[in-house]
């Protein structure tokens, strides 16, 4: 029985109620299924198991896992074992094993999830539904954009022999098209574990309620008034979904990776992760995950996409201190590295091409041997790296069969080490302080990028760890995240457990959007490099700072008339710098464009003097804006490290001693700050420089008698 019936009476001195701006209704999971597609499954009354549950049949429906086969849809394609019932009945207490069968020891150590879509490519495609029959699956196949037009044909010849007349199939495909792009950029989901054998041992209480197959979730937090006695506040939470002790794996992964699986065949990167507490049951939660999502990836290339040459390939690595090993070749040490396009490649990565469960099962349970555990505080098998398991959609284009498959789409879980404040770490050693501390950090960083994420920032700021860097195509774009929230229930965790969920609100109640104008172009400007548009490419590069700080501007060519005044056309300089500064003086090239078309930067100045001379002024004013837009990001670039730090300081300052191993890290937050203060000295230097420049020329042209 939850805390919150006992403690009815008890006198709530604080409310927190903290609604996610996506809930729609009191049943989240509704919603998700009924936007992938899956509202049949929402009905406890389905007649249909869950997707997972079926027994996987390869390509050539010769393969069939576990016992109890299920016959789909009259077709011997599809098998199927008994679905693990949602264990409701069970008492709120801990069950240790109680879980679905494959796991723990079936399979390989937890995942947690990143999630992203592509809702641009999911417009433009169908998405088709996991339970869709083979037949239906075949008739109305999902295709990625390049095979749009020769899919739309298809199905028109299809639906014609099917005697479905075509307006249906438009119908249904507009209508995959809306669930598609109805997909949150970010879902939060919250898991609750039961109390452990350790925690009933020393009688702590379960300070959770669940209003059971809802979306909200109470904290009851003990507090001592100033005469020592205890009062009840009460913190409530909305999320996507709240999932209770009682929740199995099968619900977890129904509830999160299931909706999302058939999408990553449209170009679309997902990442899912979970998020907690040191113990709170991030490995149990992800470690089924990869492998049910691939059960289902496999059957949909196998049925739905058999024709398209769809292939999946499987890769894990660790990071771990800020480095990258492959878990699936002893632990090699990786390098991460940019192309052209700023894409990350992981040079020396083994992806390994499967084509069955088992082969999949085998390589997770591999990685997961491979993987760097320690001990804390508050779980002897701590997972102290960020395992990523990643599965990719590939494809050869059509005609290129002999060049290697391009990816489509991918899939990336990720087990985040767990997260654990300073004062958890006291009975640790050196390394594992230091260990947490460098988990802190990209846990930090890692919100930060789902923030700017959710917020359609131009700017999402991968580069604060390893971690996000690692993640930055699952980033960009239109891109989905699931992430799962787990706590403890026991009394002893709950500011952890506050911390949390205030985490996970935050990163829910960030999704607004507000201030996705306002952010871009300073963020676009950004001198640590950004994942915006190369518009360099677009557009042709100005001269740099340093290319014009002498004192003799390059011919320009003269304006052309428009109703009378001159209307000079931006100079096309050929000076290339590095990209961050040909992307932040395009920026202001196309800025300076839209206020010429508004007429506002229009000089009437008849001469060749004096046009030249204007032109050089406007240029100047030009360069003076870029400066100032500069000066604005590196600002924001401060205050952001700042509130980084600020947060980070938060979480050492509990475990500062003398002699704390964390020191050295505390140091080195504030030598970025320090760095980054002096950065905004010098620009605004620069700025100051360009200031006097404006004035000496404003005085010359006055001076000129215009
Ligand atoms: N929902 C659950 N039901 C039953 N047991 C659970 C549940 N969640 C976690 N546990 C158990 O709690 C213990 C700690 O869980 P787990 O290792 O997943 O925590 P974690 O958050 O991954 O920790 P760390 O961050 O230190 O790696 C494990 O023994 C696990 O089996």
């Amino acid at each position: 029985m939850g805390r919150q019936g006992q403690r009815s009476g008890a006198s709530a001195v604080h409310h927190q109620r903290q609604y996610s701006e996506n809930l729609l209704d009191a049943s989240s999971n509704g919603r998700w299924l009924q936007s992938a597609g899956l509202q049949h499954l929402h009905s406890s009354n389905t007649s249909l198991p869950p997707l997972q549950e079926y027994g996987y049949c390869g390509g050539q429906g010769s393969r069939v896992h576990r016992n109890a086969p299920w016959s789909f849809n009259g077709g011997s394609e599809f098998l199927t074992e008994p679905s693990t019932p949602p264990d409701t009945s069970q008492p709120s207490s801990w069950r240790k094993n109680r879980e679905d069968p494959e796991s723990p020891s079936g399979f390989s150590p937890g995942l947690l999830d990143l999630h992203s879509f592509d809702t641009e490519l999911l417009s433009e495609t169908s998405v088709p539904r996991l339970y869709d029959s083979p037949s239906l699956c075949q008739a109305v196949p999902g295709k990625s954009t390049d095979d749009f037009e020769p899919f739309l044909a298809n199905n028109k010849q299809t639906d014609r022999i099917r005697g479905v007349p075509d307006n249906n199939l438009l119908r249904s495909f507009v209508a995959d098209k809306e669930k598609a792009s109805n997909v949150a950029k970010i879902k939060v989901v919250v898991r609750k574990r039961p109390l452990n054998k350790k925690e009933l041992a020393k009688n702590e209480e379960d300070i959770i309620t669940i209003e059971p197959r809802s979306s909200f979730l109470t904290v009851h937090e003990t507090k001592l008034k100033v005469d020592l006695t205890e009062y009840l506040e009460k913190h409530e939470f909305v999320f996507d979904a709240v999932l209770s002790e009682e929740v199995s794996n099968d619900e977890v992964y129904r509830e999160t990776v299931e909706p999302i699986v058939p999408i990553i065949f449209q170009r679309t990167k997902a990442t899912c992760f979970a998020y907690g507490q040191t113990g709170s049951g991030k490995t149990y939660t992800m470690k089924p995950l990869p492998l049910k999502a691939s059960q289902d990836i496999l059957r949909l290339m196998h049925h739905t996409y058999r024709t398209q040459g769809f292939q999946l390939f499987v890769s894990f690595f660790e990071i771990y201190g800020g480095k990258l090993f492959d878990l699936l070749n002893d632990r090699k040490k990786l390098c991460m590295r940019e192309d052209g396009k700023q894409q990350v490649c992981i040079v020396g990565l083994q992806e390994y091409k499967v084509s069955d469960v088992e082969t999949i099962k085998d390589l997770i349970e591999k990685g997961n041997a491979t993987r760097s555990t320690g001990t804390t505080g508050a779980n002897e098998e701590s997972s102290r790296s960020h395992a990523i398991l990643q599965l990719a959609i590939k494809r050869s284009a059509v005609g290129s069969e002999s060049k290697p498959p391009r990816v489509v789409g991918k899939l990336s879980f990720i087990d985040l080490a767990g997260s654990e404040r300073g004062a958890d770490t006291t009975d640790n050693d050196k390394q594992t302080r230091i260990e947490g501390a460098e988990i802190n950090k990209s846990l930090l960083a890692l919100k930060e990028c789902i923030r700017a994420l959710d917020n359609d920032q131009g700017h999402i700021p991968f580069r604060g760890s390893k971690l996000t860097e690692v993640l930055r195509d699952s980033f960009v774009g239109n891109s989905r995240t699931v992430m799962i929230s787990c706590i403890s229930p026991n009394s002893g965790s709950c500011e952890h457990t506050l911390n949390t969920l205030r985490y996970a609100d935050r990163v829910k109640s960030l999704s607004k959007g507000n201030n996705s104008k306002k952010d871009t172009l300073a963020s676009t400007l950004n001198l640590r490099g950004s994942t915006t548009l190369p518009l360099s490419s677009v557009l042709p590069p100005r001269p740099t700072y340093e290319d014009d700080i002498g004192d003799s501007w390059p011919e320009q060519s003269d304006g052309e008339e428009i109703d009378g005044s001159i209307e000079f056309e931006e100079p096309e300089k050929s000076l290339s710098k590095k990209n961050g500064r040909i992307e932040a003086y395009n920026i202001s090239n196309l800025e300076d464009k839209a206020r010429k078309v508004n007429g506002q930067t229009k000089l009437k100045v008849p001469t060749k003097f004096d046009s030249k001379s204007t032109h050089s002024d406007d240029d100047l004013n030009a360069l003076l804006k870029e400066e100032e837009d500069l000066v604005n990001a590196h600002r924001r670039q401060v205050e952001e490290t700042m509130d980084i730090v600020k947060e980070e300081m938060n979480l050492l300052v509990e475990a500062d001693q003398p002699g704390n191993p964390l020191d050295d890290y505390i140091s080195r937050l504030n030598a970025i700050l320090s760095q980054k203060a002096a950065g905004i000295v010098q620009l605004q230097t620069r700025l100051a420089h360009f200031q006097r420049r404006l004035k000496e020329h404003n005085v010359l042209v006055s001076s000129s008698g215009y």
